[in-house]
């Protein structure tokens, strides 16, 4: 039937941009950017974490692909699945079911319904949430139980269980290990791995690039909205295989390489002319402040930056 879109990528987003407009002082509207000239693939089969600070626009991307924005976001771009346009209608018709949200707030738990009711859904088949949930190791008890009764890491368990109890091809997992500890958010990132693993393309939204590191196959890195750079797993093996100088900030900052802080903070709001990360950057000089930078193909990632590691001087 879809011969033609056949070898499409499940997921390609192409100069996503989402951004909301407030009034300001004297009625002067500013457009407050939320995510800025987004574009990546992804495939069957694939897991790609994207990493980033708190309000760098993970939430606003994983909303985008659910067609669960609120009504006023102005959203520029294009996202195909499967080589078919992404509207809101056809993610409407494809959430839940082909592809599935595992939400950033607990809250999406009922909590005066048992766990086994709000698995099931409404539409759903009681056996199919069981195995679900058992896949998890979330035996016949739980089903009984109330939220209040769980434990964080059972409570991200469910979450997962009810979003996966389809088998979706695409699976969007927006900070799922958050409260639990390590081990336990360990367990909870192999099991998006073996869902990649059996065929899914997992997009996983976390602010915590070591445990990200450990499933990942590629990482895009936004700062500020905008990726900044896409990098596969095995350049952060080292801090002079990563191309930009906030990708090689985070790397540092990591437990592993020393907790080394970077000065500032993310620009919340209107965004300075040119990079916005160059209030920030070691390597920064005047150009960095002018036009706005371009995301380029460079070496086996992409880059946001005048000045990307490796460039010859
Ligand atoms: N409905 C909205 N109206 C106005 N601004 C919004 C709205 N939703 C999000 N934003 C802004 O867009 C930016 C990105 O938000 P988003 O929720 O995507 O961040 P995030 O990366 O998911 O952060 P966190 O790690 O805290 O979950 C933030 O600056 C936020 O304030
Ligand atoms: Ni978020």
């Amino acid at each position: 039937m879809e011969s033609k879109k056949q070898n499409a990528p499940l997921l390609q987003v192409q100069g996503l941009t989402v951004s909301f407009s407030r009034y300001a002082q004297g009625f002067r509207r500013v457009t407050l950017p939320g995510v800025r000239d987004l574009s990546f693939s992804l495939d069957e089969g694939e897991l790609v974490a994207v990493v980033g600070a708190s309000g760098s626009g993970k939430s606003l991307l994983a909303h985008r692909l659910l067609g669960i924005l609120p009504h006023n976001a102005q959203v520029g771009g294009q996202v195909l699945y499967r080589g078919q346009p992404l509207d809101d209608r056809l993610a409407g018709k494809l959430r839940g079911y082909e592809i599935v949200l595992v939400p950033q707030n607990v809250s999406y738990l009922d909590p005066l319904m048992q766990v086994g009711e709000q698995v099931k859904g409404e539409k759903g088949d009681a056996q199919k949430a069981s195995a679900a949930l058992r896949r998890y190791g979330l035996g016949p008890e739980v089903e009984k139980m109330y939220p209040f009764q769980l434990s964080g890491g059972m409570v991200r368990r469910v979450l997962i269980a009810t979003a996966v109890q389809h088998t979706p091809s695409l699976v969007v997992a927006d900070e799922p290990t958050p409260g639990l500890h390590p081990e336990a958010a360990r367990r909870v990132l192999g099991h998006f791995k073996e869902l990649a693993q059996a065929g899914a393309g997992v997009l996983l939204i976390t602010h915590d690039l070591e445990a990200a590191l450990e499933v990942a196959d590629r990482v895009i890195v936004l700062y500020a909205g905008a990726a900044v750079e896409e990098a596969p797993a095995a350049s952060f093996a080292a801090k002079e295989l990563l191309q930009h100088p906030y990708t090689q900030a985070l790397w540092q900052a990591s437990p592993n390489h020393g907790f080394v802080p970077l000065p500032g903070t993310q620009p919340v709001g209107q965004l300075p002319a040119g990079c916005a990360f160059a209030p920030r950057c070691p390597k920064a000089g005047p150009e960095c402040h002018e036009g706005a930078v371009a995301y380029e193909k460079r070496g086996a990632g992409y880059v946001r930056c005048l000045h990307p590691e490796g460039e010859q001087l």
